[in-house]
């Protein structure tokens, strides 16, 4: 549990700033330490609640992985933040620096990269960021149309698959006595691949039989080499703390993979490529390598890990609140409405007519922000506030680590922080609470801009989850999933005949 602070001080004047409490431990060995709770003897979770309950501090020292023996010049000393209040200094770009600093103080470096330091590693004050974060923004936007189009025929797609492979014998499941069940990972995986490649780049992997069929395991390979040493996988621990915890692993593993989704972007995503170069004055090499990271890492490993939490949690089927059902008849409400089963569920639909559909998504974000972890450098001495007056005293050139799944439990703003509430966003204070929602590294009531670090794709992504989930319900009467498998698909009854004709406003309106 995160400690809570009492309102009597929070009514007080404000006390001055204090330092701020926690430890880094002895050379080498305290950072040792920190690493093996964090990677072995600890979740991630017990790691930060531990320390700050130790400390009786939601703002405290620790260090952070990955360090020793091989990471030269990684220095893992950062100071934690664990609450919503305290957690809004790293979206302060004058308190922050958020200069090759994305995933901590290790920095994989421009080797993944092609040579160039892509947007994401940029700061605000870097000239270069404002002309890609606009150039990202730009692609998205004229992709509106598209978008909700392609994505549809994606998800068709996987769909059809799993049916498939849920309807062959369970001897084909590998002979034993499970009832039939399909895994959806590599089908979610190739599905988003295929989707954002025409979706975001313009580029149609059917033409490279190499890129279709093998573009999205490049992408989990540069992915992994590029995050591993920050991440637990759960290989035997001390093989896992050897060989890909203790120092940088290489980049030329990867490089024939990269090279040829760099070649399919010059060549299939020219026009993408042109106006990057012709709008925004970004040099052709830049242009590619920076679409490659943000279809990689931000757009493909983003959704990769987000929508596999979101499907497994509706498709949970000891779901004791009776979520699908009412989920199903917010989204037929909209195909009713439309008077056509087929409409494509627009962004239009996403946004305005499907408000718990919304809300599940906000809530799955919430529990189980896909970026955990968010760093920032100190560009200044100042003042950190945290609830209830509290105040520390933060020095130039330290960093910043905010803890996005406590910030997001926390219980002076959430009611019943640790539970699922799908419901919890709905309605005027709901809506309230989407100022505490931080997933998007900005408040969702914020919007990307050049001048901040907010994702660029910061309605789109729950956008795209809304209507993942409305084409789920728009097949499905119901379905279940354990762990990466759908273990059941009943597929939709046919609509009465007597459903309320739409007006062409209705059907436009779905399809937005
Ligand atoms: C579930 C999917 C996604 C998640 C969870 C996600 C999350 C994030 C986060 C946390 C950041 C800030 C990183 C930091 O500086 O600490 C970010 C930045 C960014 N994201 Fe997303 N993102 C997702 C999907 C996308 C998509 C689909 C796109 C575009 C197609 C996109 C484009 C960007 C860009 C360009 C930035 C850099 C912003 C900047 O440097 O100012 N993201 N994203």
């Amino acid at each position: 549990m995160l400690p809570t602070f009492s309102p009597a001080a929070s009514a007080s004047a404000k006390p001055p700033p204090r330092p701020i409490p926690g430890s880094y431990g002895p050379p080498v060995l305290g950072a040792l330490r920190d690493r093996l709770d964090y990677f072995w003897f600890q979740s991630q979770d017990e790691f930060f609640q531990r320390r700050a309950a130790a400390n009786k501090s939601t703002v405290f020292r620790t260090n952070i992985p990955p360090t020793f023996p091989f990471f030269v010049g990684v220095d893992p000393r950062v100071v934690a933040v664990v609450d919503a209040a305290a957690f809004t200094a790293l979206f302060d770009n004058t308190l922050v620096d958020k200069r090759d600093i994305l995933i901590g103080p290790y920095n994989p470096g421009p080797g993944f990269t092609g040579g160039t330091r892509v947007g994401v590693y940029l700061d605000t004050e870097e000239p270069e960021h404002e002309r890609v974060k606009n150039f990202a923004m730009a692609l998205l936007h004229r992709s509106t149309q598209s978008w909700p189009v392609l994505l549809r025929a994606g998800v068709d797609a996987m769909l059809d698959s799993l049916e498939a492979d849920l309807a062959k014998p369970a001897s084909s499941n590998g002979g034993d006595e499970k009832p039939p069940s399909a895994n959806y990972i590599v089908a979610l995986q190739q599905c988003i691949f295929r989707f954002l490649c025409k979706a975001f780049v313009g580029a149609d992997p059917s033409v490279d039989w190499l890129v279709d069929r093998f573009g999205f395991t490049i992408l989990d390979v540069w992915l992994a080499l590029q995050i591993l040493p920050t991440q637990k996988i759960g290989l035997i621990q001390p093989l896992e703390e050897l060989l890909i915890h203790s120092f940088p692993l290489p980049s030329f593993l990867i490089w024939p993979g990269y090279y040829l989704l760099y070649r399919f972007v010059e060549e299939h995503g020219a026009e993408a490529v042109e106006f990057a170069e012709r709008e925004h004055g970004i040099a052709k090499k830049d242009a590619i390598n920076n679409l490659l990271f943000v279809l990689g890492f931000n757009a493909f490993g983003g959704f990769s890990v987000f929508l596999p939490f979101l499907v497994a949690k509706i498709g949970d089927p000891a779901d004791p609140s009776g979520l699908r059902p009412r989920l199903r008849d917010e989204v037929r409400a909209v195909m009713n409405r439309a008077g056509n089963d087929d409409a494509v569920f627009g962004f239009g639909a996403a946004r305005n007519e499907m408000p718990l559909v919304r809300s599940t998504v906000y809530e799955m974000l919430r529990m189980k922000p896909p970026v955990p972890l968010q760093f920032g450098r100190a560009r200044k001495d100042f003042v950190l506030r945290s609830h209830g007056g509290a105040a520390f005293q933060v020095a130039k050139g330290e960093v910043l680590c905010g803890y996005q799944p406590l910030a997001m439990r926390d219980p002076q703003v959430f009611d019943r922080p640790e539970e699922f509430v799908p419901e919890r966003f709905l309605g005027e204070e709901g809506q309230a609470l989407l100022q505490h929602l931080f997933w998007s590294n900005g408040p969702e009531t914020e919007q990307p801009a050049a001048g901040n670090k907010q994702c660029a794709a910061k309605e789109v992504v729950v956008d795209t989850a809304c209507m993942l989930v409305a084409e789920l319900f728009r097949r499905y009467d119901d379905f279940e999933v354990e762990g990466t498998s759908f273990t059941k698909l009943v597929k939709r009854q046919p609509a009465p005949s007597n459903l309320p004709s739409a007006t062409p406003a209705a059907t436009a309106a779905a399809q937005s």
